[in-house]
């Protein structure tokens, strides 16, 4: 896209308008100009962002949505887009140095017409891609539970359970934070209202919600996502920018499914009532809202299982190109960005002289995928011989 080759932070005809200032970055997108970070003497624990907007001359206090990066010893800053801002923070750990505040994605339009103020969002920085998290619903008794935990039992280090939160009283078995997030509806209410929710709704009375935290928490293991949501959820989850597989579970009779709530033995009588009410709709909606992708009957368990992971690609046997998460990223304290094209540079200013040929790191920015409100993953990191011209080794 005819960029200008590398440029430095502090040359102000890079065209990227952005300069350092004590602690503080600028980028300019149109007419406003982003400042981020503080002045040395500032004592906000985060990373604070101020928009100055250059057509009416007034400074703006944006509504800040997402993760915040905690308030470091100096970051980099780099405009990707023009809706986005990299950010690379000295002095961090591995998995907290590359963040990013949206400034003008459609996450952060949509936010700004819901809110009606100016909004910026941060998203923390993940190397590599997460695999399409899976949504599961069906009617309460159908055998959702008893699929996902099959599944969970064959392949505990492929899988891994998106914890909802829910207002519903726990069961004997069931154990805060491993089957549900078991929360007070107003504390709930109010994280829904701070954006902390992908989704939420109510079901047979009581209020249940996939946190964004739930989902990247088990994409950043290196796992694949679970979801275990009613058609509501699964609806709200198909409009947000997840990207995921939608499976439908139908039981083969109503009267069979009374039988299983019944013999399952967790619900009064009339919660069982309310429950198998709702079941009609559900199916009808799980049938034709065309919001699934598939539609599997659990009548046979085992066959139901099986055909479940087809689905899923895993055919019987485990797999064997599961690919553990990758790490973070080292960096030194002292470090130089750059940019050309779609890679950011980073000379990692060692003094060891064993360590000076491979003190270029290289960030690949090409295929960023997802965002605020959860986790900016598909970036790619290379060593660079700085010796030699090109990439040679993509960091383990
Ligand atoms: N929308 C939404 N539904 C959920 C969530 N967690 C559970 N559910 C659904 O809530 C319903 C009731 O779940 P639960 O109380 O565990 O009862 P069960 O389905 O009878 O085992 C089921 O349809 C679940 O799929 C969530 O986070 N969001
Ligand atoms: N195919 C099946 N045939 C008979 N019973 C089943 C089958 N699948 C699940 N069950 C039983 O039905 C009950 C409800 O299953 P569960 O997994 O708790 O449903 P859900 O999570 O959809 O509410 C459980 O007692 C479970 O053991």
């Amino acid at each position: 896209m005819g960029e200008a080759p590398a440029f430095c932070f502090d040359n102000l005809q890079n065209g990227f308008g952005l300069k350092p200032k004590g602690l503080e970055t600028s980028a300019d997108v149109g007419d406003k100009t982003f400042v981020i970070g503080g002045a040395d003497n500032d004592s906000t624990s985060y990373i604070g962002v101020k928009i100055y907007d250059k057509s009416t001359g007034k400074w703006v206090i944006p509504t800040v949505l997402g993760t915040k990066p905690k308030a470091s010893k100096g970051h980099s800053a780099i405009l990707l887009n023009e809706d986005r801002i990299m950010i690379i923070i000295r002095g961090s750990t591995p998995d907290d140095c590359i963040w990013f505040l949206e400034v003008d994605t459609k996450y952060v339009k949509e936010q700004r017409k819901i809110l009606g103020t100016e909004v910026v969002a941060w998203s923390r920085g993940v190397r590599g891609d997460a695999e399409k998290p899976v949504v599961i619903s069906g009617p309460s008794g159908v055998g959702k539970g008893t699929l996902i935990n099959m599944l969970m039992k064959e392949f505990p280090s492929m899988f891994g359970f998106s914890v909802s939160h829910t207002t519903r009283a726990p069961r004997g078995n069931e154990k805060n934070g491993v089957h549900y997030h078991f929360a007070d509806r107003s504390v709930m209410e109010k994280d829904i209202k701070d954006g902390k929710f992908l989704e939420f709704a109510s079901v047979h009375g009581n209020l249940y919600g996939t946190s964004i935290e739930a989902v990247e928490a088990v994409a950043d293991s290196g796992k694949r996502c679970i979801l275990d949501i009613d058609v509501q959820g699964a609806r709200s989850v198909r409009a947000s920018s997840l990207d995921a597989i939608f499976i439908f579970i139908c039981p083969p009779t109503m009267r069979e499914l009374e039988e299983r709530l019944r013999a399952r033995g967790t619900e009064t009588e009339e919660q069982i009532l309310k429950r198998l009410r709702n079941a009609e709709a559900e199916i009808e909606q799980g049938k034709s809202s065309g919001i699934f992708d598939h539609i599997l009957y659990n009548d046979n368990l085992e066959e139901c299982y099986e055909n479940l992971k087809e689905l899923l690609g895993l055919n019987g046997s485990a797999p064997t190109n599961h690919k553990p998460s990758p790490k973070g990223i080292d960096l030194p304290l002292n470090h130089s960005v750059s940019k050309i094209d779609n890679k950011i540079l980073i000379n990692c200013e060692t003094l060891e002289l064993e360590k000076a040929s491979k003190n270029l790191i290289a960030l690949d920015v090409s295929s960023l995928k997802g965002g605020a409100p959860g986790r900016t993953r598909g970036l790619n990191v290379y060593a660079l011989d700085s010796f030699s011209d090109g990439l040679n080794e993509k960091l383990s």
